[in-house]
C-alpha cells in the first residue's frame, strides 16, 4: 500500500537527534525527574515497575523508568469520555477485548514536505508508571454518575501491563496516515491512554518540526539558540519546546531548567536592561583584571578600555564611522567583560549599533585582547539584521587589519528579534553576516501551525479490522493492524513508506513491488527497494516477555 513518497525530502540531510532509549541519548539520561505521584513513586521504589522496559528490540534491560518530566501527566490528563467509555465498556464486559489503535497524523505542518516524530520516550514513561492512586478513583466515581464500586475496584488493578507499543524512533522524519504508533491491548485500559499520548506527541513533533525546518533554512553552519521561554504556552510549553528543539536541530536553549533536565547545552547574552542600568565609568569600582594566563595583573581595566576607543577613534579606515560613543554603554560592556572575561559578548542595539555599541564592544575586546582572552561577539535584537550584520562585519575585518590582531574579523554575529523561517530565508537573499540566530516567539509557539492534528483510531478489536468512514475522505481510518516499511533507492534515499497488513510478506530488496494510495486510485508507482526498514518498532510489550 502507497502512502507517501519521501522524495520531496530528497537530498536534505536532517540532523535531528534520533533517540530511541535513555541510554542511546545522554540528553534524556535524567535522573532528577520527578514522579508525578507518592504511591507511584513507592510502586517504582519496590521496583515493581522493573523489567517491564523495552527498546527497539522489545528487550528488557531490566531497570525502573522515571514518570514523565511533567508531573502532571497522570491518568487524569484526559478527556472524561475515555473514563465514561471505560466504565461501558467494563459494564458491557468488553473491557478486555484485545484490540489495535494506530497513533498517525493527516497532514503535514506548516505547509511542509516531512515531520519530525517526537514525544514516544514521555508516552514509554507515562506507559510504565501508569496507575491510578486511591484519590484519583475517588475522583473518577464522583465524576461518573451511577458509577459501581466494583468498577473502581476494576481500576485499582489497571497497569499497562497488557500493552503493546510499536513505534518509530523518536527523531526520524515521518509522513501522513502512517502509524507512529500502533498501541494493542485490553481496549479499556488503551483508550485511557488516547488523550495523554496525543497530548505528549502532537506538540513535541509539531514544534520539532519547526526547529527542523529553521535549521533548514538556517544552515548546517549557523548556531541556533532556543530563547522562547518567556513566550511559550506556560511552563510545560517552555520546557517541552527547549527539549524538542533540541531534538529537531537547535544547538543550545536559553532555559535553564531545560538545562538541568535534560543536559541540553546552555546558551545566553545578556539584555537591555544590563546595558541601561549604567550610567557612567565611574561606576565600576574593582577595575583589575588577571591576565588570562594568570601571570599579571591590570590595575585599570577601564583605562586599558578607554585606550582601546581612542586607537580606534585614530585609526584611519575606521575614522569617521562614529565619534563619541555612549559612555553608560561603555561603562556596561567593561563591567561585563570583568564578569566574564573569557566569553564576553555584548548586545550593541541599546542606543546606536554603528556609532556607539560596536565601537564601544570593539575597545573592550581589544583590551581583553591584550591581557590574552578572545571576544565571543555581539547581539543584534533590532533594526535591519542583514545591513547591520553586514556592516558589523565589516568594522571587525577593518580591526584585524589595522590594528593587526588576528581572528577579529570572525567576531561571532548573533542576531534576534521575532525571527522565524521567513525572516531567516529573507536574509539569506539578502546576505548577512549572522552567525547565531536566537529564536524565541515564532518558534516555541509554533506562530506558524497551532497543532499537528495527530489522531488515534481503533483499526482492529478481536482481530477483526474496523474502519471509521467519513465524508470527508482524508478523515477514512484506515483498517487492520499493519506493518510499516521505508523503501530505500540505489542512492541510498528514502523512496517511499508503505503499509501492509500484518501477516502480508515483507517487501524484498530487488523485488518490484506495486505501491498503491490508499485513497486516490491514479496514484501508484512500482519500486525496487535495495533497502527496507521496518518502521514500527517495539519499545513496550507488556508482561509478554
Ligand atoms: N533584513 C531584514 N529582512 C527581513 N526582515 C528583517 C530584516 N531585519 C530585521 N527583520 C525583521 O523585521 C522585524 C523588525 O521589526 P520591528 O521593526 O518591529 O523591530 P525593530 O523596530 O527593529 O525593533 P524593536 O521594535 O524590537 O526595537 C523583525 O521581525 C526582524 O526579525
Ligand atoms: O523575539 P523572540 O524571537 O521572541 O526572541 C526572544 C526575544 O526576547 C528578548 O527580548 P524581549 O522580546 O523580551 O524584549 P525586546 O522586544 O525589547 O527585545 C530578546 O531580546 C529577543 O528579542
Ligand atoms: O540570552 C539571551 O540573549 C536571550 C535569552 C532569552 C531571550 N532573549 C535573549
Ligand atoms: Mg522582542
Amino acid at each position: 500500500m502507497y502512502i507517501r513518497g519521501s522524495r520531496g525530502i530528497h537530498g536534505i540531510v536532517f540532523e535531528t537527534k534520533e533517540f530511541n532509549t535513555e541510554e542511546t541519548c545522554p540528553l534524556f539520561s535524567s535522573t532528577h525527574a520527578q514522579s508525578p505521584k507518592s504511591r507511584r513513586k513507592k510502586k517504582r521504589e519496590q521496583g515493581l515497575m522493573e523489567g517491564k522496559e523495552n527498546g527497539p528490540d522489545g528487550k528488557k534491560p531490566g531497570r525502573v523508568i522515571d514518570g514523565p518530566t511533567n508531573p502532571m501527566v497522570t491518568p487524569l490528563l484526559n478527556d472524561l469520555y475515555q473514563f465514561t467509555m471505560a466504565y461501558a465498556y467494563w459494564k458491557a464486559g468488553k473491557q478486555s477485548e484485545r484490540s489495535v489503535f494506530d497513533l498517525y497524523f493527516r497532514k503535514n505542518p506548516f505547509g511542509g514536505e516531512y515531520t519530525i516524530f517526537a514525544g514516544l520516550e514521555e508516552c514509554i514513561k507515562f506507559l510504565a508508571n501508569f496507575n491510578l492512586t486511591d484519590e484519583e478513583i475517588d475522583f473518577v466515581r464522583d465524576s461518573l454518575p451511577g458509577c459501581e464500586e466494583a468498577f473502581c475496584d476494576y481500576l485499582r488493578g489497571l497497569d499497562c501491563s497488557d500493552v503493546e507499543v510499536y513505534a518509530i524512533p523518536e527523531g526520524s522524519v515521518v509522513f501522513p496516515k502512517v502509524p507512529l504508533l500502533r498501541i494493542e491491548g485490553p481496549v479499556a485500559v488503551v483508550q485511557l491512554l488516547e488523550t495523554p499520548f496525543l497530548n505528549l506527541i502532537n506538540y513535541a513533533s509539531l514544534v520539532a518540526t519547526n526547529a527542523a525546518r529553521h535549521r533548514f533554512v538556517a544552515g548546517k553552519s549557523k548556531l541556533l539558540l532556543e530563547f522562547g521561554a518567556r513566550r511559550a504556552q506556560g511552563p510545560d510549553g517552555a520546557i517541552s519546546a527547549s527539549k524538542y528543539c533540541y531534538l529537531g536541530g537547535f544547538d543550545a536553549t536559553s532555559n535553564v531548567a531545560a538545562g538541568k533536565l535534560f543536559g541540553i547545552p546552555l546558551r545566553g547574552t545578556h539584555s537591555h536592561a544590563f546595558v541601561s542600568s549604567f550610567m557612567s565609568l565611574d561606576e565600576i569600582v574593582d577595575k583589575a583584571l588577571r591576565s588570562s594566563d594568570g601571570k599579571s595583573t591590570c590595575e585599570d581595566f577601564v583605562s586599558l578600555v578607554q585606550t582601546c576607543l581612542t586607537k580606534i577613534q585614530n585609526s584611519s579606515s575606521l575614522h569617521g564611522v562614529f565619534s563619541e560613543t555612549n559612555q553608560s554603554e561603555l561603562a556596561a560592556f567593561t563591567s561585563y567583560a570583568l564578569a566574564f572575561p573569557s566569553s564576553f559578548l555584548a548586545l550593541v542595539d541599546t542606543y546606536d549599533v554603528m556609532k556607539s555599541g560596536i565601537p564601544n564592544f570593539c575597545a573592550v575586546a581589544l583590551a581583553l585582547n591584550e591581557l590574552g582572552y578572545k571576544a565571543v561577539g555581539i547581539r543584534l535584537d533590532s533594526g535591519d539584521l542583514a545591513y547591520q550584520s553586514t556592516e558589523a562585519r565589516k568594522f571587525f575585518c577593518a580591526i584585524e587589519r589595522e590594528l593587526n590582531v588576528p581572528d577579529f574579523g570572525k567576531m561571532i554575529i548573533t542576531a534576534s528579534n521575532d525571527l522565524n523561517e521567513e525572516t531567516v530565508d529573507a536574509l539569506n537573499k539578502q546576505g548577512h553576516e549572522v552567525d547565531a540566530f536566537g529564536i524565541g516567539t515564532n518558534l516555541v509557539t509554533c506562530y506558524a501551525q497551532a497543532a499537528l492534528g495527530c489522531v488515534f483510531k481503533l483499526v482492529e478489536i478481536n482481530n477483526q479490522p474496523r474502519i471509521k468512514l467519513s465524508e470527508d475522505v482524508t478523515k477514512v481510518s484506515i483498517p487492520c493492524k499493519k506493518r510499516t516499511y521505508r523503501l530505500f533507492g540505489k542512492e541510498g534515499y528514502p523512496l517511499v513508506d508503505i503499509m501492509t497488513g500484518e501477516n502480508e510478506p515483507p517487501p524484498k530488496v530487488g523485488e518490484r513491488l506495486l505501491c498503491r494510495h490508499p485513497f486516490n486510485e491514479s496514484k501508484r508507482a512500482y519500486v525496487v527497494p535495495q533497502r527496507v526498514e521496518e518502521l514500527l518498532k517495539c519499545y513496550w510489550r507488556g508482561n509478554a516477555g
